[in-house]
């Protein structure tokens, strides 16, 4: 039977949403195998397990987190090695995407970034070239190594949970000799909300906000959503450039994606084209952001976002 690895850096004290999409994923492929890297909370190997992982692999070393992602790489090769896996699956972060392509080298795999879907057969489904296309790309060497988007499939659980073998896989002796160790770490200040790439509904403004998110804000709170930006909010300083999506911001895949105050230029649809639904709200009926929407509003975004805001709270009670 065919094997994949699902690759999840530091699971935490609960799986992500995005974690869970991969086990999904690598079910509909073969054999599930997980390779994780930190802490793993008993509560959290039972949820492996309960997703339809076999076999647990965890680093001989404790210190990968000391590091740039290089070690990482190296560890996923051994426990490609270990597993015999087929297909390995990662997030699709500047992270998941660096450990992939090193991975790639090493293996000599061919690696598929940007996937959307992935068929049975390992034939995996991108959107490119801004979201206008959808590829598919199927890897011809023995092991294909792709990184999955969030939010791009409904997680399923299995008929029946497993107990995960667990075995630890030696990290090579010259895995962190030549590589970038971290100096130093800051905490962001949490803001209580889903992270960006993550979340299932991101409401996001443009220059049309004029500075002001705060019905933004309340917006994304009523619904638990993400705050999202344009470039020109972020460039104009009133939110940060970590909330910027699009070309050379985040890419985002959520179930709605609420744009206000966006015009949609081609570089914001990059990063946000493949949400499932599109809600625009603009004060401009010409806008572009209206011929990828899938509901419209013309209006001003601070009298239509607080009525929105406002029947929403009324309706959960
Ligand atoms: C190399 C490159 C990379 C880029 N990368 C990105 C990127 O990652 N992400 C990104 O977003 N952009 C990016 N851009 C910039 C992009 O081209 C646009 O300039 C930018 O997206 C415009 O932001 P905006 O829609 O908020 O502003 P504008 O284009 O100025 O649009 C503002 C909109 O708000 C509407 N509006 C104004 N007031 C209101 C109101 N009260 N109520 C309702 N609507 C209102 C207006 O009608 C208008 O449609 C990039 C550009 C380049 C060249």
């Amino acid at each position: 039977m065919a094997k994949a690895l699902v690759f999840i850096d530091n699971p935490g004290a609960a799986l992500k949403k995005s974690s869970l999409e991969l086990l999904t994923i690598a079910r509909s492929l073969g054999e599930v195998a997980v390779a994780f890297n930190g802490e793993l909370h008993d509560d959290v190997a039972a949820a492996l397990g309960a997703h339809g992982a076999s076999v647990l692999y965890r680093p001989s070393a404790a210190d990968l987190d000391d590091y740039l992602v290089a070690p990482k790489a190296a560890y996923l090769a051994a426990a490609v090695a270990a597993s015999g896996a087929g297909t390995v699956l990662l997030e699709n972060t500047a992270d998941g995407k660096e450990i992939a392509a090193r991975l790639g080298v090493k293996l000599n795999a061919g690696v598929i970034t940007d996937v959307v879907g992935v068929d049975a057969d390992g034939t995996a489904h991108k959107s490119v070239l801004a979201g206008s296309y959808t590829t598919t790309a199927k890897a011809r060497t023995a092991v294909a190594v792709l990184t999955v988007k969030p939010n791009s499939v409904d997680v399923e659980s299995p008929a029946a949970a497993s107990t995960p073998e667990a075995v630890t896989v030696e990290v090579p002796s010259d895995a962190t000799a030549n590589a970038a160790r971290i100096t130093g770490r800051a905490e962001k200040a949490a803001s209580g909300r889903p992270e960006l790439t993550e979340a299932r509904i991101v409401v996001a403004g443009g220059r049309g906000v004029d500075g002001n998110f705060g019905p933004l804000g309340e917006l994304a709170d009523a619904l638990g959503g993400a705050l999202g930006a344009s470039r020109a909010a972020t460039d104009a300083g009133w939110i940060g450039h970590d909330y910027q999506v699009g070309q050379t911001g985040k890419t985002v895949s959520p179930q709605l994606y609420i744009s206000a105050g966006i015009s949609g230029a081609i570089q914001q649809k990059a990063g946000m084209q493949t949400s499932k639904v599109i809600v625009a709200i603009n004060k401009d009926a010409e806008s572009p952001i209206f011929e990828i929407a899938d509901f419209g509003i013309i209006g001003d975004l601070f009298k239509v976002v607080p009525q929105a805001t406002e029947e929403i709270k009324k309706r959960k009670g």
